[in-house]
């Protein structure tokens, strides 16, 4: 069905071992199909030279980073690829694999695939992999605001050097990053099995896997299924008679003054579709990059399945319909991952707005 070029961005804090997980993938046997995209900060270029398997569908681009000096560099990349593919000179590919710098940001990566129409057409986000450091993971996402957006906005976090880290250190990282972010599927970069599978054979934009990757990331948010059993922990609010409409479940990250919260939003009654949409992109074009990422099941009126919804900032892929509910419980779930923006005001503008247009 999908016929466009899977991208995915492979981020993750300075030396938390990016090029060495880019290595070992490429070392797997579906590595050969992988086009490979390595931005480097400073004006010599190394970590290239530490990936053995490089061919020539491999493009360097050095002094800048492609979040932000150097997004014009990404496309002309991406279009070299295709353009050198398709002109025999550069071995076909069926993935492209983009290796951010340690500082990056990865959501501008994003929605620079989104905003050049030509590339839009011919390759697409697939999924967005962060590289935590099983030793010093833990203090990076304490102290550096980097290390905690690629965190939080990242499909599949892979843990490494567990190999050398002690089970304390494991411990702090696994459970810093599940404060950040729930979602996320955690692997170990020293596990002894292939993580291809893992990490892209779900593929979280890909309508036909979409199915099994929500059901994967609602498995693991067991608060958000399990909601009625938790008295006290969510709050109720009642408008008119008493009807219910929005709970809220806080989970709350506090970070200084750039706190990143994950929170989530449930609502029984069926979703206005419209005035969900307006909403949305109001609050994604108001707050842009403190919207980390929002992932929803919707329960709108006249749909047989859910409408699902995921966003990387302000890249809104077109929500999809599923032709069933993953489970039994029919109620529309959004997740949000923001930075300094309050939830209890989000909460309350979509309560608002939802009701405004019912009246
Ligand atoms: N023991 C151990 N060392 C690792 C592991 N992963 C990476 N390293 C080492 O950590 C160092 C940094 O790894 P890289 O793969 O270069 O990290 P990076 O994220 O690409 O680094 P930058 O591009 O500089 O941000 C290297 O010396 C790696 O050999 C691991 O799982 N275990």
């Amino acid at each position: 069905m999908e016929e466009r070029i899977p991208v995915t961005v492979l981020t993750g804090f300075l030396g938390s071992g990016k090029t060495t997980l880019l290595q070992r993938l490429l070392n797997c046997e579906e590595g050969a199909g992988v086009a490979v995209m390595i931005n480097e900060l400073g004006e010599v270029a190394l970590d290239h030279l530490f990936v053995q398997k490089l061919t020539e569908s491999t493009i360097v681009l050095k002094n800048g980073c492609i979040c932000c000096t150097m997004r014009e560099d990404l496309q002309t990349g991406l279009r070299e690829l295709i353009d050198g593919c398709s002109r025999g000179i550069i071995a076909p590919f069926n993935r492209v694999v983009v290796e951010t710098t340690g500082l990056a940001d990865p959501t501008p990566i994003a929605q620079t695939l989104d905003g050049d129409l030509m590339l839009r057409r011919q390759v697409r986000l697939a999924n967005i992999i962060t590289t935590i450091d099983a030793v010093f993971g833990a203090e990076q996402l304490d102290t550096h605001e980097e290390s905690m957006r690629q965190a939080a906005i990242a499909d599949r976090l892979v843990l490494t050097k567990t190999d050398i880290a002690t089970p304390e250190q494991i411990a702090l990282a696994r459970d810093k990053i599940h404060k950040v972010n729930p979602m996320a599927m955690v692997l170990d970069s020293n596990s002894p099995e292939s993580l291809w599978p893992m990490l892209f054979d779900i593929d979280p934009f890909n309508p036909d896997t979409k199915s099994a990757e929500v059901q994967a990331w609602l498995s693991r948010l067991p608060h958000i299924k399990a909601a009625d059993a938790m008295h006290g922990e969510h709050h109720h609010h009642h408008h008119g008679e008493g009807e219910e409409h929005v709970h809220h479940y806080h989970e709350g990250y506090h970070h200084d003054e750039n706190e990143i919260q994950t929170f989530s939003i449930r609502t029984e009654k069926p979703l206005n579709w419209t005035a969900f949409a307006i909403w949305l992109s109001a609050l994604v074009h108001r707050y842009g990059k403190q919207i980390l990422r929002i992932k929803g099941l919707l329960n709108v009126p006249g749909a047989l399945g859910p409408v699902v919804l995921n966003t990387v900032q302000s890249h809104i892929t077109p929500p999809m319909h599923l032709d069933e509910w993953p489970d039994e419980d029919h109620s529309s779930r959004i997740v949000f991952i923001v930075q300094g923006i309050s939830p209890k005001m989000m909460q309350t503008s979509l309560e608002h707005f939802l009701s405004i247009l019912e009246d």
